[in-house]
């Protein structure tokens, strides 16, 4: 049988169609039919597993998988070796707690005593323990929201994104213990064969990556403000400048970060740049 790895992505929730998203725009194509746990790719060496999120670590810390997408929650949480390849970008949240929003908060010390919520008992613990907070850690799998409502704990630690859970359960967040966002991770003991076609895909989420935070950049300008323009759209090597059909005017091509873009464009128009277009890069090779 041909040489494939294996990763693991999550079946369903909030880490999947990002993972699936992304793995897409690389190129990679495969079957994802509802209810069906495995699949290979068409198209690249590459067999997909679709499991639980909580099960990502393990599984690929033991060898079943060989890289995985997960949460950095998650992973800290299940504190399994592996290594962690890239930042992804997405799934972006923090881990919080929380009380009810009419207790007053006077700092830490509010949980001195008490109990509190969690799921993530690993990455509570140690936060309670580094700042000499003694609270009791009442496990809890999910729904973790409701806690303190049916007298289960006085605070929760649980996922906060938008805030709009907390604030629909009466609940208020007091401190942000742990940030996260998705990760790719890889078995510590790949062999060559299996990391060269890790790194295969590496390059490819780069490519998409950096195609994502960059931007294509038309303009016109006036010939005699050319040099202005290049040294604030300098581009990868530099800039491509056109002649246009009227004399005395070049269309300038360049490609750079969007937030640098829109920091530079009040200089970019003081400087006689016209007819600005931006055009988003599907992939980008440096
Ligand atoms: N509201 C959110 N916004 C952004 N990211 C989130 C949010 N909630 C969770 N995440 C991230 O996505 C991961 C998966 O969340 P999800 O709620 O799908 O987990 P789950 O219910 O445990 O799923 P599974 O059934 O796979 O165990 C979390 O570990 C976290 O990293
Ligand atoms: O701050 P917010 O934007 O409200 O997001 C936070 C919520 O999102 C996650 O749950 P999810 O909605 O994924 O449901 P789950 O409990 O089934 O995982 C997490 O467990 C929080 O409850
Ligand atoms: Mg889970």
């Amino acid at each position: 049988m041909e040489n494939i790895i294996r990763i693991a992505v999550q079946k369903s929730g909030r880490l999947s169609e990002d993972s699936l998203r992304l793995i897409k725009e690389c190129g990679i194509k495969f079957y994802n039919g509802t209810g069906k746990l495995k699949s290979t790719s068409t198209n690249f060496p590459i067999e997909f597993l679709f499991l639980r999120d909580d099960d990502i670590p393990g599984y690929v810390a033991d060898g079943v998988a060989d890289l995985g997408i997960v949460g950095e929650n998650e992973l800290v949480e299940k504190n399994k070796t592996v290594n962690t390849l890239k930042k992804l970008g997405f799934s972006k949240c923090r881990l919080s707690l929380a009380i009810p929003k009419g207790q007053d908060y006077p700092g830490l010390s509010y949980f001195e005593g008490k109990s509190i919520a969690t799921s993530y008992t690993k990455i509570l613990g140690d936060y309670l323990k580094e700042n000499n907070i003694n609270a009791e850690i009442h496990e809890i799998s999910g729904s973790v929201e409701i806690a303190p409502s049916i007298g289960l704990a006085e605070g929760i630690c649980d996922i906060v994104s938008s805030g709009s859970t907390l604030m629909m359960n009466g609940l208020k967040e007091v401190e942000q213990i742990f940030k996260s966002e998705a990760v790719l991770i890889a078995n510590p003991s790949l062999k060559d064969w299996q990391n060269d076609i890790v790194q295969k895909l590496v390059f490819r989420i780069n490519a998409v990556q950096q195609g994502k935070s960059n931007k294509y950049v038309l303009l016109n300008a006036p010939n005699e403000s050319l040099d202005k323009i290049v040294s604030l759209i300098p581009g990868m090597r530099s800039p491509t400048i056109l002649p246009l059909a009227q004399s005395g005017w070049s269309s300038v091509h360049s490609v750079l970060n969007e937030d640098q873009f829109w920091e530079n464009i009040e200089e970019l128009r003081a400087a006689g740049a016209e007819g600005i277009l931006v055009v988003p890069i599907e992939k980008m090779i440096l």
